[in-house]
């Protein structure tokens, strides 16, 4: 009989792939799970960068501010001084004392001086460091002996002739009545002031702030070791790269001084040749990240462990099922089969004779096609069973049923044991000539098999065929043609036996 369902091998085949498919699921869904999360690592890291660069701008914005504040204060100290000294109105002890109250009201000045013409001290808040004390030889008088600028110049830092401290210079020329180069306005400024402010910020262990000369000479650094006052960090990527792009802006190197990885902002001021910048470690700002990216990723590894554990067990649970299933499934059709089969012989049993023919005759009726039936009986073989016993007796039946197997040549063709020594050959579509040869040719191919059987007059295992062919009507039934057949194969075993009858036409 026909199976319904897909062919074992399919069924596995089908399963093997599912099984498959669902690992690769699994499989997908904790690679995916490692994906999304790498992702949001990652920009949780950029997260944190940017928050560091944002804290850099701000900050080196303050600290520019502040430096360039300080200076313009001193400016304002030295535009107060040239205009008394250009104007000629004060005596040496007043402008002393206008010097030493400039000085106590700007904290950030280490002192204020005047110079003449030749670098002599005329005026100053701190003493000399001798009588003879010169400041010729200073660069920012330098500048003012040989530049008509009247503008303010700020020097690289020195160190204080009179007090021998870190300084920044800041400076002015004036003049005579006829407009003629007649000394130098200074202002220091304490670098221990800039040390002062940049102490209060919060960089981490290994963030640094610097305020420099735009050439690149450190006027003061945090952290102090590895760039003194008067350094230069002109070989750094931010004078060699970024200052040189923009005056303001972000970047990321490995230090020059101390060869710690940073992320800085920097800014070059306004309005003086100086440049500040602050920078945080990266792995001091990295490192919470990296805490909760390990704790994350373990996490995550944990998850996708289990997930594939248990999504795993429960697929393999799953195949186990679908096999069990598939096993139960094919034992029912082998149980199926067999119910449908004859143990003795092999071929189909009565039950599934009856249930042909009931679907044959109906198709036949339907259709309007002719259905035969051949009906088989072993001749004298209650004498063969005797003769030759009950076992050569199944031997027997089991040549018979060979020999009828063979003449099942069409895929609608039922060859059926009917009973005892009775068979059973259900034809659809073939009219009585066509089964009476089908008849004759099973009747002829036992006789031929040559069968010892000396009960039996012919010597040999005989068959007596009973055959009938119709074209059932709507209203008959398939008992119709078995009684017509069982009559014909009467016929024969009545007509001698060893031959084919014909059901006779009813009338
Ligand atoms: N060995 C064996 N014998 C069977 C089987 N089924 C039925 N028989 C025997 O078949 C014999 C049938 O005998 P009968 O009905 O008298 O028919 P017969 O001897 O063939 O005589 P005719 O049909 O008139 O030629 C009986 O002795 C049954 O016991 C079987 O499965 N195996």
């Amino acid at each position: 009989m026909a199976g319904t369902g897909p062919e074992p091998g399919q069924g596995y085949l089908g399963t093997g792939r599912s099984l498959w498919l669902a690992y690769a699921l699994l499989l997908a869904a904790g690679l995916g799970a490692i994906l999304v999360n790498l992702l949001q690592v990652l920009d949780s890291k950029q997260l944190y960068l940017r928050e560091a660069d944002k804290a850099n701008a701000n900050l080196a914005y303050s600290i520019a501010q502040h430096a360039q504040e300080s200076i313009k204060e001193a400016d304002i100290v030295l535009s107060g001084m040239v205009d008394l000294l250009e104007r000629g109105e004060n005596s040496p002890e007043a402008f002393n004392q206008l010097l030493t109250t400039y000085k106590q009201r700007t904290p950030q000045l280490a002192g204020a001086f005047v110079y003449d013409a030749q670098g002599r001290w005329l005026h100053y808040t701190n003493p000399p460091p001798t009588a003879d004390a010169n400041n010729f030889d200073r660069a920012y008088f330098q500048h003012h002996l040989h530049s008509v600028s009247r503008d303010t110049e700020v020097s690289n830092p020195i160190r204080s002739r009179s007090t021998g401290e870190w300084v920044l210079p800041v400076s002015r020329r004036f003049d005579d009545r006829d407009g003629h180069f007649a000394g130098v306005v200074l202002a220091t400024i304490r670098v221990d002031h800039f040390r002062q402010f940049y102490k209060l910020f919060d960089i981490g262990q290994q963030g640094s702030v610097l305020i420099a000369m735009n050439d690149g000479t450190i006027i003061y650094r945090r952290p102090e070791k590895g760039g003194d006052t008067g350094d230069s960090i002109l070989g750094s990527h931010m004078f060699q790269s970024d200052l040189k792009r923009s005056p303001v802006g972000l970047g990321a190197s490995i230090s020059v001084l101390d060869g710690v990885d940073r992320v800085y902002a920097y800014r070059a001021l306004d309005h003086f040749p100086l440049v500040v910048s602050v920078s945080l470690s990266r792995q001091e700002v990295l490192a919470e990240w990296g805490r909760k990216a390990v704790v994350v990723a373990c996490l995550v590894a944990v998850l996708v462990l289990a997930l594939i554990l248990v999504g795993g067990s429960l697929v393999a649970r799953l195949r186990k099922r679908i096999v069990a299933a598939q096993s139960i499934a094919l034992e029912n059709r082998e149980l199926q089969h067999l119910a449908h089969r004859d143990s003795l012989t092999g071929i189909s049993n009565r039950r599934q004779f009856d249930h042909a023919l009931r679907t044959e005759f109906h198709r036949a009726a339907t259709v309007g096609t002719p259905l035969a039936l051949v009906m088989i009986d072993v001749d004298h073989f209650k004498s063969f069973n005797d003769r030759y016993g009950h076992q050569a007796g199944d031997v027997c039946l089991k040549a018979v049923s060979d020999v009828l197997r063979r003449f099942k040549v069409r895929a609608g063709d039922t060859v059926a044991r009917y009973g005892g020594e009775e068979f059973v050959v259900l034809l659809p579509h073939t009219d009585p000539a066509g089964a009476r040869l089908v008849a004759e040719r099973i009747r002829q191919a036992v006789q031929e098999q040559g069968l010892v059987h000396s009960g039996n007059p012919a010597g040999v295992v005989t068959v007596s065929v009973g055959v009938h062919s119709m074209v059932p009507e709507d209203t008959e039934q398939p008992e119709r043609l078995l009684e017509l057949a069982d009559a014909a194969l009467y016929l024969a075993k009545s007509g001698g036996r060893n031959r084919v009858c014909m059901a006779q036409p009813v009338v």
